[in-house]
């Protein structure tokens, strides 16, 4: 039997030992109780430090079959363990598309064997996430898809979203939307405005997102189905979320720490860290992403990491890949920007990074408690620190957050009793 003791960890206002067997939560004692039936266990000490949930992520790209030169699901999921993830939610973008039955199985295998942490797997909607006709949603339902995306693509008929919707609705899945009208794109760059008319850079019209959630909230209306939205980053995707949800419409939304916390007004020159699709967006739409992320139009927060070689993100915004990495940075800068300015509680944002995520795709819930699955994460709060990429796992070094100054580093992680990752 897996038998681990985690000593002297500071859960709420008490410091405990806490024991878990196999991938259960069996004892949660003050540390200064007499229990010392601990003998066979492996040990380890928090030294203190504060035990949370684990920390979920509902979108990660672990590029893994056929894009391993990026990341596999071996160093992304240790990345995810790194900063302190126990669960993940896989994007289908991998080569092959995950878009049919064969496909998926093959991903689940590789999932169950491959990653140090709980990896749920998305399938696509469409045929390799371009064609027109739509994947078998009703056999990768039944495997175990945990939900259905294109994401790295908006689906651009309603035709197919329809069906799609119609369709998940039925097998009791959520459709997840990279919401991205092609032809409002312009071969832009990034968000088409102010900033990338100075720097004389091709923009991308954010029209293209919210013109395709409102097609998009109207079919979710009118089917039923969950709706997922996919990195919202526009003041007007906000607005339509905040009045579909008035209306009854059961859309959930995550936006990336990036959109919160960067914005198209500090692209101050031509930078391939700055390139990540949806762009960084103006000023106000990042205000009134922390305003829905706030009043809860937004439900949580997920990082989007997409880890890119050197050779794919260096050079010119122009010829350079889209996206970013972020698993081993969103907690610390969510947690420094939030919750250490005093914005809001350590708990609120553990409902935007661990409850609602799980909630919102109806799992059970991470929790510290006797007879809950083992997912936890230890992090020493206090400890200050500069972002720095060599210190990074994953094979993604492509972040525009190097240098930041930060607080919080994961000490242990511990997903379905498995320690994932330690000090
Ligand atoms: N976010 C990105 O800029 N890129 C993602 C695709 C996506 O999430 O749309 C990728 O797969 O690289
Ligand atoms: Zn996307
Ligand atoms: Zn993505």
């Amino acid at each position: 039997m897996n038998k681990i003791l985690l000593k002297n960890a500071k859960l709420g206002h008490k410091l405990v030992n806490i024991a878990i067997e196999n991938d259960i939560i069996v004892s949660i004692d003050e540390v200064d109780s007499k229990h010392s039936e601990f003998n066979d266990y492996k040990v380890f000490d928090a030294l203190g430090n504060t035990v949370m949930p684990g920390l979920v992520d509902v979108h990660v790209h672990f590029r893994d079959p056929g894009l391993t030169y990026k990341e596999t699901i071996k160093t992304g999921s240790y990345a995810a363990a790194h900063g302190g993830f126990t669960t993940v939610f896989a994007m289908p973008n991998v080569k092959p598309v995950v878009d049919n039955p064969q496909a998926l199985k093959n991903m689940l295998s590789k999932n169950s064997t491959d990653s140090c942490i709980k990896t749920y797997q998305y399938a696509s909607i469409s045929s390799n996430l371009d064609k027109s006709d739509n994947t078998d949603i009703a056999a990768m339902a039944e495997l175990g898809a945990i939900a259905f995306t294109n994401d790295g693509h908006g689906v651009q008929t309603a035709g197919v979203m329809y069906k799609a919707m119609l369709e998940a609705k039925k097998h009791n899945k959520a459709i997840v939307a990279h919401v991205e009208d092609d032809s409002l794109i312009n071969n832009g760059v990034m968000n088409a405005g102010q900033a990338a008319e100075k720097l004389g850079l091709p923009g991308m019209n954010s029209l293209s997102e919210s013109s395709q959630l409102a097609r998009d909230l109207v079919l979710a209306y009118k089917t039923g189905v969950h709706y997922h939205v996919a990195h919202i980053s526009t003041a007007e995707s906000v607005t339509l979320v905040r009045i579909a949800k008035s209306m009854g419409v059961h859309v959930t939304a995550e936006v990336s720490p990036h959109h919160l916390l960067l914005d198209d007004s500090m692209i101050s020159m031509d930078n391939p860290m700055m390139k990540m699709n949806p762009p960084l967006r103006s000023p106000k739409d990042r205000a009134a992403l922390i305003a829905g992320l706030l009043d809860g139009t937004i439900d949580m927060v997920a990082t989007d990491h997409a880890p890119h070689s050197q050779e794919e993100k260096t050079g010119s915004m122009l010829t350079a890949s889209f996206g970013i990495v972020g698993l081993e940075t969103a907690f610390s800068l969510m947690y420094t920007k939030f919750v250490k300015s005093g914005l809001v509680s350590l708990n609120t944002l553990l409902n935007w990074m661990s409850y609602k995520p799980l909630k919102a795709f109806d799992l059970a819930i991470n929790k510290i408690e006797i007879g809950a699955k083992a997912n936890l994460t230890v992090m020493d709060l206090n400890h200050a620190y500069q972002i720095d990429a060599s210190q990074f796992v994953s094979k993604g070094k492509n972040s525009p957050f190097i240098g930041e100054k930060v607080f919080g580093k994961t000490l242990i992680t511990i997903s379905k009793g498995n320690v994932a990752y330690h000090i």
